[in-house]
């Protein structure tokens, strides 16, 4: 394996049965350890796809050039169930997703059927919880919390089977803006601390923002892979597959409209709050 790559992925295809098109198309493309990953594209642009592919769901279309290599490991017949360990994903619908009747046993559920020892299964679900900031809900019913909250115990129940690869699937997209901005903060969190690789699947540009690289898709094809200031600076790509322009760049046109250049190299809300105060103070 290459150090520092956790997934690689080479000349991989996919048909669903019965399909006249391919809904993955000879996709390649290699993610870092440690790093934050968004999947972008319109409706059915292969996202779901490439992501069940990843984790052994689908198998990919035969053809000799075909490899997926996760962890150093490839992805095989044997090597599924150990692959499919280092992978926890976070789905859309919070209500989906649990199956204890208190926090607590939800973030146990996992480690209970990997046969996890009592003592060290009590502390490993403590130090979860308390990681995602739910320690107060300890004790609660799932059902009675709010959506973020949910979505923050999901990603309790991956941390405590220690994932390398942590994905989430349109995780934030039920979720109010709050709900949603908690979640991604948390996130990076995790991935800073517990050197996770994060893969989010995401309609939402704002996300795809904030993260490391992006992966572009259109119709089953990786069209773009580089970071999130080359990919969406590219308005009418961008406009075209009917994707937003991100929230930072409609802002910096419409100062630009009103006479207030703001430089191209700045690209997130701190550095243009520096720079409008700094601009203030010079009035
Ligand atoms: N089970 C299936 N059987 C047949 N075709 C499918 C199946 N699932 C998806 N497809 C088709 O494969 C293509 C890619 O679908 P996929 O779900 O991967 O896209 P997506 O980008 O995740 O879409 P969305 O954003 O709507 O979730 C689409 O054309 C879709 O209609």
């Amino acid at each position: 394996m290459v150090a520092d790559k956790i997934i690689q992925v080479k000349h991989v295809s996919f048909t669903y049965p019965d399909s006249k098109t391919k809904a993955a198309s000879d996709v390649s493309f290699d993610i870092k350890k440690g790093t934050w990953t968004a999947i972008v594209g319109h409706n059915g642009s292969g996202k779901s796809t490439i992501t069940r592919l990843l984790n052994g769901l689908l198998l990919p279309d035969k053809n000799p050039e075909t490899k997926i290599i996760i962890d150093g490991q490839e992805l095989n017949e044997e090597t599924v169930w150990d692959i499919r360990d280092k992978i926890g994903i976070v789905f859309q619908n919070p209500d989906n997703q649990f199956v204890g009747a208190t926090v607590a046993d939800d973030v146990a559920f996992g480690l209970e059927n990997r046969g996890v020892p009592r003592d060290q299964m009590i502390k490993t679900v403590k130090w979860a919880v308390e990681q995602v900031g739910m320690s107060d809900y300890f004790n609660a019913e799932p059902a009675n919390l709010s959506g973020g909250q949910k979505q923050r115990v999901a990603i309790a129940g991956i941390l405590a089977i220690q994932p390398k690869i942590i994905i989430l699937d349109e995780a934030t997209s039920m979720l109010d803006p709050s709900g949603r901005k908690k979640v991604l903060n948390l996130v990076k969190k995790m991935k800073d601390m517990e050197d996770l690789t994060v893969l989010s699947i995401t309609h939402d540009v704002n996300e795809a923002f904030i993260a490391d690289q992006v992966l572009l898709l259109n119709d089953g094809k990786l069209i773009n892979q580089d970071e999130p200031v080359n990919v969406f600076s590219q308005t009418k790509l961008i406009n075209d597959l009917g994707l937003e322009e991100p929230f930072i760049f409609k802002l910096k046109d419409k100062l630009k409209s009103v006479g207030i250049k703001i430089p191209e190299n700045v690209n997130t809300e701190e550095k243009l709050i520096e720079i409008l105060c700094q601009l203030n103070s010079k009035m």
